[in-house]
């Protein structure tokens, strides 16, 4: 490991951009498909691996939706945001705000009450096991209506005080913001944050609709955001936080390559930028594998490293004096580094 590597491993972080089925590693994905007796159509983990070829947003959509389908029981998604949370304790993640996505479940017949359950005796366990903190995000699937959003978010009613804000992800284009104007308001009405996708492949208007009409506390991607300077300036001057994926932006063609991320240019431009790994197991990597990536592929420094690991806790959900805490940890790791 190199000094940067163990510099990254090390650097107190937050993760605010993870869909918790998108960490469903191959080898789980057998050894559930087993215990739960359903046929996946792969022979070995080698040819699982082998599928994860996108050339875009919805060619790893229609394979990370068949994927889940293997997610059964509490079991199965205490399992899941388990695995996750031991992995992303060993990168430094000290507090992480996972997103789920109970239609992918419902929509097959799985109780909501199945898929949240298990997440949350995770959440509970990851914080005793290794004093990670964790928030739940509840994302509507946006190519689906908004009656159905309207029904989960109907269903999440007995757990809302353990759900900390909802989201909005699937297939973008098409599907903008305002289609989801109203089933925002009545979140936001019951004291839920808000956070959308919006310019991952959908054009800047859609970060427009996701400021103006949703109302969002932070963007989910944002990429597209930068092809428009007065909403560059916008989003800085509000100090709205942008939860990039830089191996999620490579793999889905969102960037030609890494060498062309734009992290750095972000944060040039006074935007509250932070890094996240989004689908790890179909991405190739781990919020540290995402740092270590932009920070070899765009020569960032230290103090950039830094600066992306301060913007992931004012950009999260935590209260001020977690806040502070957090970045006191992080001045206090710096400077013995
Ligand atoms: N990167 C992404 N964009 C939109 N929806 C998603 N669901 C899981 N990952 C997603
Ligand atoms: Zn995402």
């Amino acid at each position: 490991m190199t000094d940067l590597d163990s510099f990254i491993a090390r650097l107190p972080k937050a993760e605010l951009h993870l869909h918790i089925e998108g960490s469903l590693e191959p080898e789980l994905m057998f050894a559930l498909a087993e215990r739960n007796g359903i046929a996946i159509p792969y022979a070995s983990v080698d040819e699982v691996r082998a599928a994860y070829a996108f050339s875009n947003l919805q060619d790893f959509l229609d394979i990370y939706y068949a994927g889940a389908g293997v997610l059964q029981t509490e079991a199965d998604f205490h399992d899941l945001a388990m695995a996750y949370f031991d992995r992303a304790a060993a990168d430094g993640v000290v507090h992480a705000e996972i997103m789920f996505d109970p239609q992918t479940h419902t929509d097959r017949g799985i109780a909501f009450a199945t898929v949240i359950e298990g997440l949350l005796s995770a959440m509970v366990e990851a914080e005793a096991k290794h004093g990670l903190t964790s928030a739940l995000i509840m994302s509507f699937l946006r190519h689906l209506s908004e009656e159905a959003a309207f029904e989960t978010l109907a269903m999440a009613e007995p757990w809302l005080d353990r759900i900390t804000a909802v989201g909005l992800d699937s297939s973008e284009v098409g599907h903008p913001p305002s289609k989801f104007a109203r089933v925002f308001a009545a979140a936001r009405e019951k004291g839920l944050k808000l956070t959308a996708h919006a310019g991952e492949e959908g054009p800047p208007e859609y970060v427009h609709e996701a400021l103006d009409l949703l109302q969002v506390d932070r963007i989910d991607h944002g990429n597209r955001a930068l092809e428009d300077g007065a909403l560059v300036r916008r989003l800085a001057g509000d100090g709205m936080t942008l939860t990039v994926c830089p191996l999620s932006n490579l793999k889905l063609c969102v960037v030609g390559d890494l060498a062309g991320h734009p992290i750095d240019r972000m944060l040039a431009e006074g935007l509250k930028a932070t890094v996240n790994s989004d689908d790890p197991a179909y991405f190739g990597g781990y919020v540290a594998d995402n740092y270590r990536a932009v920070a070899q592929a765009r020569g960032l420094s230290r103090d950039d490293l830094a600066q992306l690991a301060r913007n992931s806790f004012t950009g999260s959900f935590l209260p001020p004096d977690a806040v502070a805490r957090h970045l006191a940890a992080i001045d206090t790791f710096v400077s013995h580094s």
